[in-house]
């Protein structure tokens, strides 16, 4: 019931007057084969007794014709404001699903395959659920009035008629329940399978895994196994439609005997005077309109349940409250004056998970870099996601001038905070929009954005293309409205990874720069160059810098060594040198392989 409310209360904001011309125009469509059917009995009756009532022949006649041309032209317009209604919520359908994963300010959501399953079917159904059930509800109540008035008009000729056109109906109808159910199950059966299928035809055609599938020659393997999807859907699917033939027809022979029956009746009913002609024809009419009302019932209520099981994806998401606690007073995020400050915190991905944090503490004090160093797999990234507040921490607290991340809007705080991430973005959008996306108030101002760029050492590549900043870097879309038919450019990794630099350097004087594996993409000159201008950005701002190339790091006011979830060593580069510990032993290690390189080369 809750669904069918959703779906409604969806539809009625998306276009009341849709939505009210759509309700009026089924119902009278529904109305008109009853009126046709009584039209012409009383036509049929007024032509048998021939006693010269010309005028409401013709009367009879034209409204018949008026009627049937209404019949005839309604189902057109009934699918025109259907069209025009479903095209309405699935705009606003669209807007309000995605305004609610907006709403999930943390990242657990989207690492939940359950969430994300969610989101995908509420994607492919949400739109057009609504305008389905909308249509579905009318349709039952059209139906529903429809064998109504057939059933209301049998009731004249004879008190049990109605009851045998509902019993002749009745195999039909407990045959479609049945179908329903089984189509039902069979599509959340089936639902996995096909998720599956989908995953293999989308990478068999996507660009980054056509290289790997070309060069380990996976392509038809992986054909194989999305065709085995596929054979097991149809299987499942014909399965069903052979017990929908038999279904159907079994219902269908023994619906058109009792439908037979009572037509016997009504002819000998009518030779034996007891009815006229037109009565005869009112029972025909009534025979086929119920039935086909009722089938048209079953049918509809099977759809119209598949589509809320659907649409219970889209009303879970829409309804459901953010991922991560938001104070209810969220305190007023100030400019950065102390530090940072982690405080004895233990994180997991989830109670599944294993600790991937286990009590780790430090400080990065206003103004001065931190470097973040340790093995893949220490908890680096984990750290830099916490101070975003992507998560919160399970135990513990990151501080912020001392005031924990959790009282504060993690809107405002990621308002002073400029990031690049290890996994940064590619955005097939134009190479300023890709810089631009790095704070939108500065994306209309180039001078900044070229500043920025510069500062990245992107300007030379991007203004080197034919369109310079307005070139399109993508080979999905081309910017048919600007140059027809001009492709877009792609970039080589290490050229995005400047341009994620540069939005990161648009975001300016932000309190905190967090750099994650900032130039792990770029060759050893752009390295060198990238970090001189970091180094030059860094002074005087706070920042946080996770590299594993040690050399980047080593002039970082403080280190911070992060090994299983712990920290296990801090200092300056001179002192972790002078400990002797793991620092120490990755920094030898790493001098080493460029000495020995070096020597081999002299050699
Ligand atoms: N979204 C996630 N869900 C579950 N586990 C995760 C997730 N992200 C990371 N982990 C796990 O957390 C641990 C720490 O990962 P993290 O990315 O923080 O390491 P890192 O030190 O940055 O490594 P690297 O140097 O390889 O980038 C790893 O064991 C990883 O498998």
């Amino acid at each position: 019931m809750r669904g069918i409310r959703g779906a409604l209360g969806l539809t009625w904001r998306a276009s009341r007057v849709c939505t009210l011309v759509f309700v009026v125009l089924t119902l009278v469509l529904a109305l008109t084969p009853v009126a046709i059917a009584w039209l012409m009995k009383t036509l049929l009756d007024l032509l048998v007794a021939g006693d010269g009532r010309e005028e409401a022949v013709v009367g009879t006649a034209v409204t018949l014709a008026v009627v049937s041309l209404l019949a005839g032209v309604l189902p057109q317009a009934v699918q025109f404001v259907h069209k025009e209604l479903e095209r309405r919520v699935g705009l606003v359908a669209q807007d309000r699903l995605f305004e609610a994963t907006e709403r999930f300010v943390g990242l657990a959501k989207f690492e939940d395959p359950v969430f994300v399953d969610r989101v995908r079917l509420a994607q492919q159904h949400g739109g057009a659920t609504p305008g389905v059930v909308v249509s579905t509800a009318l349709s039952l109540g059209g139906n529903t009035v429809k064998a109504l008035g057939f059933l209301a008009s049998l009731v004249l000729l004879a008190v049990w008629l109605p009851l045998a056109v509902v019993a002749s109906a009745l195999p039909a109808l407990v045959g479609e329940i049945w179908l329903a159910r089984r189509r039902a199950a069979l599509h959340w059966r089936l639902g996995p399978v096909e998720r599956r299928e989908m995953f293999f035809r989308a990478l068999l055609t996507d660009v980054k895994a056509a290289k790997e599938i070309r060069l380990f020659g996976t392509g038809s393997h992986l054909r194989g196994r999305m065709s085995a999807q596929r054979r097991q859907v149809n299987g499942e699917q014909a399965r069903l439609d052979r017990a929908e033939v038999v279904v159907q027809v079994g219902a269908g022979v023994v619906t058109a005997g009792f439908a037979g029956g009572v037509l016997l009746w009504s002819a000998l009913a009518a030779v034996g005077g007891r009815i006229t002609i037109g009565d005869v024809s009112l029972v025909a009419a009534s025979i086929a309109g119920v039935q086909a009302a009722v089938l048209a019932l079953v049918r509809d209520l099977g759809n119209s349940h598949k589509q809320l099981l659907l649409f219970r994806h889209y009303s879970e998401i829409v309804g459901s409250g953010p991922d991560l606690p938001i104070a209810a007073q969220p305190v007023p995020v100030p400019a950065l004056r102390q530090g940072i400050e982690f405080r004895d915190v233990w994180f997991r991905y989830s109670p599944d998970h294993p600790w991937v944090l286990r009590g780790v503490s430090f400080t990065v004090e206003h103004g001065t870099a931190l470097g973040l160093v340790g093995r893949n797999g220490a908890g680096k990234s984990t750290l830099i996601k916490l101070l975003c507040r992507m998560y919160d921490p399970e135990r513990g607290a990151v501080l912020w001038d001392g005031v924990d991340l959790r009282e504060f809007d993690p809107v405002e705080l990621r308002l002073r905070i400029g990031a690049v991430f290890q996994d940064y973005m590619n955005y097939d959008l134009t190479a300023a929009e890709n810089i631009g996306l790095g704070d939108l108030d500065q994306a209309g101002d180039q001078e900044r954005v070229t500043a920025a760029a510069v500062k990245a050492g992107a300007d030379g590549f991007v203004s080197a293309m034919t369109r310079g900043y307005r070139t399109l870097l993508s080979r999905v879309f081309f910017h048919g409205d600007v140059v027809k038919g001009a492709a877009g450019v792609t970039l080589s990794g290490g050229q995005w990874q400047r341009l994620a630099l540069a939005r990161a350097y648009l975001r300016g004087d932000r309190d905190l720069l967090i750099l994650d594996e900032p130039s792990s993409g770029l060759d050893a000159e752009a390295e060198h160059q990238v970090h001189s201008g970091l180094r030059e950005h860094r002074v005087g701002r706070t920042s946080v810098l996770i590299s594993h190339r040690l050399g980047a790091v080593r002039d970082a006011d403080l280190l911070v060594v992060v090994d299983e979830g712990t920290v296990v060593e801090q200092g300056t580069h001179e002192q972790l040198m002078a400990g002797g510990g793991i620092y120490a032993g990755m920094f030898t290690s790493q001098a080493e392989g460029y000495q020995r390189g070096l020597s081999e080369v002299a050699g």
